[in-house]
């Protein structure tokens, strides 16, 4: 039954057009002002389609860990980033099933929360530094952006295909990052979610542009399975894409997604995923945690203190540190507060109608989880606006208070699976870049912009620090 009179009342809509209008630039700030408006539960129009804004964390969190809730909205990234619906992040049903749980099985047995996936980390970490350095020497100021964007690629790539990345040679990393772009653009061209658009200006609206640089990415991740498959042996897989081959090779079942052409679609689209996911979130989220650390020297002396005291100076941190390191963690849940880089998480669609809280939800129903305003609502946080650690401690800032009210991975049955891996590359850079470095503004621009570029995810407008050795 299709009944969209009993969604939550919202914001009045343009016929075709719907809210879109209203919602181009910096949707999120305009959803954020409507849930003052509007409540926790509303509703809004991409185009023609009805979708539900939840914008309260309790809700979200019972509404998205609803099996009904596991569809996905098709953007126009479903339908030309893995072309078609291949791997996870683009697929529903039977399929998203089976592909998640092997990819998640995948990561585990070749490096997450392994003790080989520390030292692999810290190599990157320590290039980072390197090149810090030198950049510092060079220009006397350095863009830290580039540095972690290689080292998560690098971290990524270990898992994946067991190999990192030269830091000479960045082509893999320009492929991702021009098909991030692209995508980014296609959010601001409204293309993201008309996807009609391509059809009247493929051009303009950056269509042309994001189905390029996707067959160049699927091109790229294509070669590479083919390098792994001449040198695989069945029964002995290396890394991730060993692993998928191995899948594939034994799928006898038609009806299983690992089998046949549809397995290796499947399989390149799964890869791809890791690296769109994964790459610009992590460093997006470092890139805005030196700007703020920059910006606030007492909050990056306090950071300091606390590495001294537990690590020092002569060891590498570990991952084993964490538990005696209460502000450092405090400081990585702040910025992914604070910064939100995936404001509006991945929108869902409804498979079936659901009765939810006195409203009957139709199958088909777009689900936006408005993160950003639970993470800046200043009924939860009061000075949302201030970037405060210390709101994550206890009184005696001995222990860190998790809250059920961050959820920068977003919730329920499709919730990031990547989150481990972020959290301890988020943790060792935060360890072991403070442990060596001071960070300072740079002199020739000295005021801080906390301004973004808007997009899927938000970044940081280009900045550039100075950066001073401590030891
Ligand atoms: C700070 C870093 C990260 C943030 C903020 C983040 C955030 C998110 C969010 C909001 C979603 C949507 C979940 C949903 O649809 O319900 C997601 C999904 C996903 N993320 Fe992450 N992510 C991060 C890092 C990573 C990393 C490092 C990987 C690589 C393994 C990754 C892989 C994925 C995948 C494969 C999905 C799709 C899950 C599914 O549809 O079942 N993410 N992420």
């Amino acid at each position: 039954k299709n009944d969209s009179s009993r969604l939550p009342a919202g914001p009045r809509s343009l016929p075709l057009l719907g809210n879109m209008l209203d919602m181009k630039r910096n949707g999120h700030l305009k959803l954020s002002e409507w849930a003052e408006q509007y409540g926790p539960l509303f509703t809004v129009r991409i185009g023609m389609t009805p979708a539900l804004v939840v914008s309260d964390a309790k809700l979200m969190k019972e509404l998205f860990g609803h099996s009904a809730a596991t569809g996905k909205f098709k953007t126009i990234t479903i339908l030309e980033l893995a072309k078609g619906s291949y791997g996870v992040i683009n697929t529903e049903g039977e399929i998203w099933h089976e592909q998640r749980q092997f990819l998640i099985r995948s990561l585990i047995n070749f490096g997450l929360g392994k003790p080989t996936m520390e030292p692999w980390i810290l190599a990157d970490v320590h290039e980072a530094i390197d090149w810090m350095k030198k950049d510092m020497d060079e220009h006397g100021t350095v863009e830290v952006f580039k540095m972690y964007k290689v080292g998560v690629i690098n971290a990524l790539s270990c898992i994946v295909s067991g190999e990192r990345q030269s830091k000479e040679d960045q082509s893999f990393c320009h492929l991702v990052d021009a098909m991030l772009e692209a995508i980014q653009y296609s959010v601001k061209s409204g293309l993201f979610f008309l996807y009609w658009l391509k059809n009247i200006i493929p051009e303009a609206s950056g269509y042309n542009y994001l189905v390029k640089t996707t067959d160049d990415l699927h091109d790229y991740v294509e070669k590479l399975f083919d390098t792994h498959s001449e040198t695989f042996t069945p029964g002995s897989p290396r890394d991730v894409i060993d692993a998928y081959l191995e899948q594939l090779h034994n799928a006898t079942d038609p009806k299983s997604s690992f089998f046949g052409a549809n397995g290796k679609k499947n399989a390149i689209g799964a890869i791809m995923e890791i690296f769109e996911a994964g790459l610009v979130t992590t460093s997006q989220t470092l890139n805005w945690l030196t700007l703020y650390l920059t910006h606030h020297p007492h909050v990056q002396a306090k950071l300091h203190e606390e590495i001294d005291r537990v690590v020092g100076q002569n060891r590498d941190p570990s991952l084993q540190d964490k538990p005696k390191m209460p502000y450092t963690e405090a400081v990585i849940q702040e910025i992914l507060r604070i910064s939100s880089v995936v404001p509006l998480g991945v929108l869902h669609e409804l498979v079936n109608d659901i009765d939810f809280h006195g409203y009957l939800l139709p199958k088909g129903l777009l689900l936006i989880p408005n993160m950003y305003h639970i993470h800046h609502d200043k009924k939860i946080w009061g000075d949302a606006e201030k970037f405060r650690p210390e709101r994550f401690l206890n009184e005696d800032e001995s222990r860190v208070i998790r809250s059920d009210l961050l959820v920068p991975f977003q919730a329920g049955k499709r919730q990031c699976l990547g989150e481990p891996l972020a959290k301890d590359v988020l943790f060792l850079y935060t360890a072991k870049i403070y442990q060596h470095f001071h960070t300072l503004p740079d002199p020739s621009n000295p005021i801080p912009n906390f301004e973004y570029d808007d997009g899927c995810v938000l970044a940081t407008k280009p900045y550039r620090v100075v950066v001073k050795s401590r030891c």
